[in-house]
């Protein structure tokens, strides 16, 4: 397994190009599915989860033809989904989280699906009753073999109705909508997940034929229809990249100018990085850092102690709580950091303790960080990296931190950041990979 090798403590300097959205893209191609006519993606990441679904979608049986570094052409006229009944099937959708999102497509063509638990983060208990929930309230039957650890469903005919989420889950939201958009009859989605890669999906399927309105709220309208055609499709920048390089450029003390934000869609994230005290301009698409040697915590209006807790959106996205968390470390000042939506998010804090950062975690939620405001630097220490986000918060720490760091388990890292070592290498760093 590799290994980043980090020298810390070198100011960065110049422009990163933030990749394709990777939680986008699986809903996107996914989506493919849902028409035997061609679909182009452009912008597509080349990373191991997008990667892995891709293969997938080829081996279910739609032609994948690769038009350049990041666009594919995809064609689902022969769909055979006896590949679900393979035990090749099962490991491969199993080794991603995304791979929950052929439900509702392969449901709304084929009729009939099996599904493994899919994989993704180890970041506390992640449920799939949103999904079924609304499958079955759309007409579907499933049950979940617990020997087998296989959910079993059939939607021979999907029925357009009013349902009401248990909550706004992001791939629940998406699947349900792909269930919809070829069931019988109107299906009304309320609490839905209305983040923008969401907003992106439906405005795609409307490109091919679908009638979804509502979009972008958390009440969605979908008015099924009887086959979808194809369409082109642009991805946006992965806005946890945006985050993560905004975060970058403040602990590392560097200038660095993000390229094609794509600034409109988001949402609260500037906004938030700006109460840690970072400085940024909005240049046209592009996002300036300057270089900052000191940042200040922002408190509330009456002067108590700043909190940072994720929410749906348009809340402050969970996956960016890591991030947030690390460049508190070097901050003047107090911020709780509560990460509300997943349970074992937070663990990561005690390798910040290791390196020398002042945190309190309160319990698996709540961590308290006190910051050093630069007057320590934080020490390289050899870690492994507990999962996607608090890897890439890991990489910032060691690559504000003095000495040497290692970070193993960076296949982590790599399922969702592009290339992230050669990146950061044009922007300065001292970053080796050994296999
Ligand atoms: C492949 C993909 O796109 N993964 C993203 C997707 O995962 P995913 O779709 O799996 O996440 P969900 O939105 O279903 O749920 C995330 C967590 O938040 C909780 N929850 C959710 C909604 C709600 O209203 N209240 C609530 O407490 C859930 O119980 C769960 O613990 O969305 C998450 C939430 O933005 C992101 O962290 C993941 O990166
Ligand atoms: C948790 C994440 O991914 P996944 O849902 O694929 O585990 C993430 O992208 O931060």
């Amino acid at each position: 397994m590799s290994i980043f090798k980090i020298k810390g403590g070198k100011k960065l300097k110049g422009e990163i190009i933030p990749q394709g959205a990777k939680n986008e893209a699986l809903q996107i191609l996914s989506a493919t599915l849902l028409s035997a006519e061609p679909i182009t993606i452009h912008n597509v990441p080349n990373i191991v989860d997008v990667n892995k679904l891709i293969e997938l979608i080829g081996d279910l049986g739609s032609k994948v033809e690769k038009l350049g570094p990041e666009s594919y052409r995809f064609t689902a006229s022969n769909v055979d989904i006896n590949f679900l009944e393979t035990d090749t099937y099962r490991k491969k959708a199993a080794a991603l989280r995304g791979s929950v999102m052929l439900l509702g497509p392969i449901l709304a063509r084929f009729g009939k699906a099996t599904m493994p638990k899919p994989g993704g983060d180890k970041i506390g208990r992640r449920r799939l009753d949103t999904h079924f929930l609304g499958f079955q309230k759309l007409g579907a039957k499933f049950n979940f073999d617990s020997e087998e650890h296989l959910f079993h469903i059939d939607a021979s005919e999907l029925k357009g109705c009013y349902m009401l989420l248990d909550e706004a889950s992001v791939t629940g939201t998406a699947n349900i909508v792909m269930a919809a958009v070829l069931a019988k009859g109107t299906t009304t989605i309320y609490y839905a997940a209305c983040e923008p890669y969401l907003q992106q999906l439906c405005l795609m399927l409307n490109r091919m034929g679908a009638k979804i309105s509502g979009i972008g709220s958390n009440l969605l309208t979908i008015e099924g229809v009887a086959k979808l055609g194809g369409t082109d499709h642009t991805l946006l920048p992965d806005m946890i990249e945006i985050g993560s390089f905004i975060g970058l450029a403040a602990m590392t003390q560097s200038e660095i100018t993000i390229k094609n934000c794509r600034i409109d869609m988001l949402g609260i994230i500037p906004e938030i990085f700006k109460r840690l005290g970072i400085k940024m301009e909005f240049r046209g698409d592009d996002i300036y850092i300057p270089s900052q040697e000191r940042y200040e915590l922002e408190t509330f209006i009456d002067g108590s102690i700043l909190t940072v807790s994720d929410a749906p959106w348009p809340g402050f996205t969970p996956d960016l709580i890591s991030i947030v968390l690390v460049v508190a470390t070097q901050a003047k000042g107090s911020v709780l950091i509560h990460q509300k939506m997943f349970e074992s998010r937070l663990f990561f804090v005690d390798k910040l303790i290791d390196m020398g950062a002042q945190i309190i975690l309160c319990d698996p939620h709540r961590a308290n960080v006190i910051g050093l405001d630069r007057k320590q630097q934080l020490k390289g220490i050899k870690m492994s990296s507990p999962d996607i986000r608090a890897g890439v918060a890991l990489l910032i720490a060691a690559l504000s931190a003095s000495g040497t760091s290692e970070i193993s388990n960076i296949d982590q890292i790599d399922r969702g950041y592009q290339n992230i070592d050669q990146r950061l290498k044009a922007l300065g760093a001292d970053i080796e990979r050994i296999a």
